[in-house]
């Protein structure tokens, strides 16, 4: 049976003792109850963009708690509905919205929130944009070194948290500076990695700049062990390896803008001896030539201002909320009604809008 979920109501059920707000109700407010917490989601009526603000009630204490809020925020201009998925997430409608804009998930439980609240010990939940199509594909992301890789990466891990997780190699090469063990890669042996290639722990490996990189099918697995989407910063030598293999991937190729502006950048890094990054330089020659072979990338983008590209980064990942990108999925387009209702029902999600009825699964993200 489908459970309803009242849109602007005030829990009052077996489970939940009456919920008292601190203030009136001053626009769009839903509640949502999952074990001990009621989730209070308000946006101010009134305001144009309005901003949502989450607001948690510790049932047993019967405090009202300011949680902290991980990843990007939804900005509604109609108001928004809203539904429990499962015990981790809370599904939230935003009216009058675009396809692509209307999916949120606000994340109460999630392996990331359950993280972030054991370490810094506060109520925590996340925000995740849910995504039609490809959504929930790896990200391989190559380029030659010195472009703008683990700019990008970083970036995009920065104002989506809960939804990226990064996948660790494994490299024989010396760790830079300000590298850590296990966090930017897993810093090995040469004998120890060759061994672990041997008994198939690698997904792919390759002879790079003179060292050994690999991604192992546990650092791939760790980050989906986690609940989230994986980015691979991978060379064209690994993006051909993966492509060969049943992940089924979404590969992104980076250029620079020139090969000045590259060996600038290179330079102005500073973590390579000049005899590296003339080897590098020489070897983003052949990378630019490989990467033109023929469906090996689905995208390429040109770093030329970072702010730019990583809008068209997220445009190709269908993050950008203003986008009319033609990477658009071929997906009938909805637009969430300003009356309407919503439900769950096994698996899918049903909302009910006067004569025509659409559903969606819950696992869009
Ligand atoms: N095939 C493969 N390439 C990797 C892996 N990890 C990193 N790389 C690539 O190795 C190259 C050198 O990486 P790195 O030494 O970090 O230098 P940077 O690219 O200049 O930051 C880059 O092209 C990376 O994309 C991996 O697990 N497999
Ligand atoms: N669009 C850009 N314009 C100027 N400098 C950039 C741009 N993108 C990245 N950088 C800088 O270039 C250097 C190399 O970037 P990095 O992300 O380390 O490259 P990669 O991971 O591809 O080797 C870094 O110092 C970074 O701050």
């Amino acid at each position: 049976m489908g459970e309803e979920v009242p849109e602007f109501g005030f829990c009052n059920t077996e489970n939940c003792p009456p919920v008292v707000l601190d203030s009136e109700p001053q626009g769009y407010e839903t509640l949502t109850i999952i074990g001990d917490k009621v989730y209070l989601v308000c946006g101010s009526e009134g305001i144009p963009n309005m901003s949502i603000n989450i607001k948690v009630l510790d049932k047993q204490t019967g405090k009202w708690l300011e949680p902290v809020v991980f990843g990007a925020k939804p900005v509604a201009s109609e108001g928004f509905s809203s539904i429990i998925l499962d015990s981790e997430r809370v599904l939230i409608l935003l009216r009058e919205s675009s396809t692509d804009n209307s999916i949120w998930f606000l994340e109460v439980d999630t392996p990331f929130v359950k993280q972030k609240r054991k370490q810094l010990g506060i109520e925590v939940v996340a925000w995740s944009k849910g995504l039609i199509g490809y959504g929930s594909k790896p990200i391989v992301i190559s380029g030659p070194s010195g472009v703008g890789k683990g700019t990008l990466i970083a970036k995009l891990m920065k104002e989506f948290p809960s939804t990226f997780g990064f996948s660790v190699s494994h490299t024989t090469r010396v760790p830079r500076d300000k590298e850590m063990n296990g966090v930017h890669y897993h810093f090995t042996e040469r004998n120890k990695m060759e061994k672990d290639i041997q008994d198939a722990k690698f997904l792919e490996s390759a002879l790079v700049h003179g060292n050994l990189y690999g991604t192992s099918i546990e650092a791939v697995e760790a980050v989906s062990d986690a609940g989230k989407r994986c980015i691979l910063d991978i060379d064209v030598q690994g993006a051909r390896s993966v492509r060969a293999s049943p992940l089924e991937a979404i590969f992104i190729f980076v250029c620079p803008p020139s090969f000045e502006e590259l060996e600038l950048r290179l330079r102005a890094r500073g973590t390579e001896t000049e005899e590296q990054i003339q080897k590098r330089l020489r070897n983003a020659r052949e990378e630019l030539e490989q990467a033109k072979t023929a469906g090996l990338f689905d995208h390429m983008l040109v770093n030329d201002k970072l702010e730019s590209c990583y809008q068209n980064l997220k445009k190709i990942l269908l993050l950008d909320e203003n986008d009319k990108s033609p990477y658009q999925p071929s997906m009938k387009s909805f637009i969430v009604p300003f009356s309407h209702s919503i439900s769950k029902v096994d698996q899918k999600v049903l909302i009910h809008c006067g004569t025509n009825e659409l559903s969606a699964s819950p696992s869009t993200k």
